[in-house]
């Protein structure tokens, strides 16, 4: 089959991940005879530099254009990049902002998996791990919230005040809530709603209507938790979660968070889908300006987005699978970004990483 793929390189690390994961794809094709074109895209400071904006209508035209786009990782060191010199909504996290809107990429998943090899790097005690491990996903509504709020600066009586908005109407909720459930359906078949109900209208507005989608699915277990307990309870005992459903900015921290239980933040993958099955698959990740160029940075994170991309979008279950278990082989051969690396194991580079896992797919 032909597949038309977006490549977003972006900045910092962006180009030597998406360089690795390009490789794993490369390798896809070749072993099951598929045809991958790719159309370079420019997204964030490379867009900048390029044309003076984070992001133009011939990236989001293109985009469109593609079966599913994957992107690196987009911004710099704020205190050093030129690009923080310019107002806010020209900087490069802008234009993330704008392609998730103007492509309506309202649900991102983002997984967080225990590898067995991995025990080593969680930082969390062994007996809090138990013999399991861990398995969930954060489901994270992505083009509302404070992110997408009104926001403006303005003098006050004399005093400098900044406002961000927080809204959300029922129809976000419900989209994004129905995700959440049908992705339980196939998992462990529990949501688990993270908000700040005892605090804010919007959060009871989003317990309201979950607890409504919540009566179409009787067979999933729906849970309600305030945010800074969840925080708490992903390093106290993440075993309990399978779906965590949340709203944009408490899903950005949660997932950090979660990404770093599971060892390193170089292994978290991301997907972002709109209605239909189009997405932009990214790490959760950063552009990690204080290594970037040095051939350290785990690409891990990226060749399990391009894996969810097979799955999700292009509907290449069996070429998913296989591009997870290179991963996996990878972790098992002891084979160690500087990030999860330790003792005994093999330290190995972005590109070798990349090399690795590739040829594990081909077998
Ligand atoms: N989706 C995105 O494109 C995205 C996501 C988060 C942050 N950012 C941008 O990235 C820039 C840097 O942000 P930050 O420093 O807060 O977060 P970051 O995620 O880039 O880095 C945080 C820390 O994690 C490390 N790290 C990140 N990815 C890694 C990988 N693949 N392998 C090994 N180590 C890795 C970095 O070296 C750094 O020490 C900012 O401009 C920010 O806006 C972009
Ligand atoms: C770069 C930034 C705007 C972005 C976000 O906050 O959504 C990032 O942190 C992420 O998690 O994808
Ligand atoms: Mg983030």
């Amino acid at each position: 089959m032909e597949y038309k793929i977006g490549l977003i390189h972006g900045d910092g690390i962006g180009p030597e991940i998406v360089n690795e994961a390009k490789k794993v794809l490369d390798s896809v094709c070749e072993k099951y005879g598929h045809t991958f074109t790719y159309e370079n895209l420019l997204l964030g400071g490379a867009s900048i530099d390029a044309t003076g904006l984070p992001l133009t209508e011939e990236t989001v035209e293109k985009a469109k254009s593609c079966d599913a786009v994957l992107m690196g990782s987009i911004g710099g060191d704020a205190k050093t990049s030129p690009w923080y010199k310019l107002e806010p909504s020209k900087r490069p996290e802008a234009g993330l902002l704008g392609i998730r809107k103007a492509l309506g990429l309202f649900a991102n998943l983002r997984p967080a998996y225990l590898y067995n090899e991995l025990r080593a790097a969680c930082p969390l005690r062994d007996d809090i791990i138990g013999d399991q491990g861990f398995n969930l996903i954060i489901v994270r509504e992505l083009t509302g919230g404070l992110y997408f709020g009104e926001r403006k600066t303005e003098e006050v009586n004399g005093v400098t005040t900044a406002v961000d908005t927080l809204s959300y109407n029922e129809n976000e909720i419900r989209r994004i809530a129905r995700r959440a459930f049908e992705i339980a359906r196939k998992r462990r078949k529990k949501v688990t709603e993270v908000d700040k109900a005892n605090v804010l209208d919007s959060s009871r507005l989003w317990r309201k209507v979950t607890a409504e989608v919540a009566k179409e699915y009787p067979d999933v277990e729906l849970e309600n938790m305030l945010v800074d307990n969840c925080a708490m309870q992903l390093v106290r005992d993440p075993k309990q979660f399978d779906v965590i459903l949340t709203e944009n900015m408490f899903g950005d921290i949660l997932s950090d968070e979660a990404s770093m239980v599971t060892g390193s933040i170089g292994m978290l993958s991301s997907a972002s889908l709109n209605e239909s099955s189009f997405g932009l698959y990214e790490p959760s990740h950063g552009s990690a300006p204080d290594i970037t160029g040095k051939n350290i940075a785990n690409p891990i994170a990226t060749i399990l987005s391009a894996a969810m991309m097979l799955r999700y979008s292009l509907n290449l279950d069996q070429e998913a699978d296989a591009v997870e278990a290179a991963v996996q082989k990878a972790l098992s051969d002891g084979f160690r970004t500087a990030d999860i690396y330790s003792e005994g194991m093999k330290k190995t580079s972005t590109t070798e990483m990349g090399d690795v896992i590739a040829e594990n797919v081909r077998g």
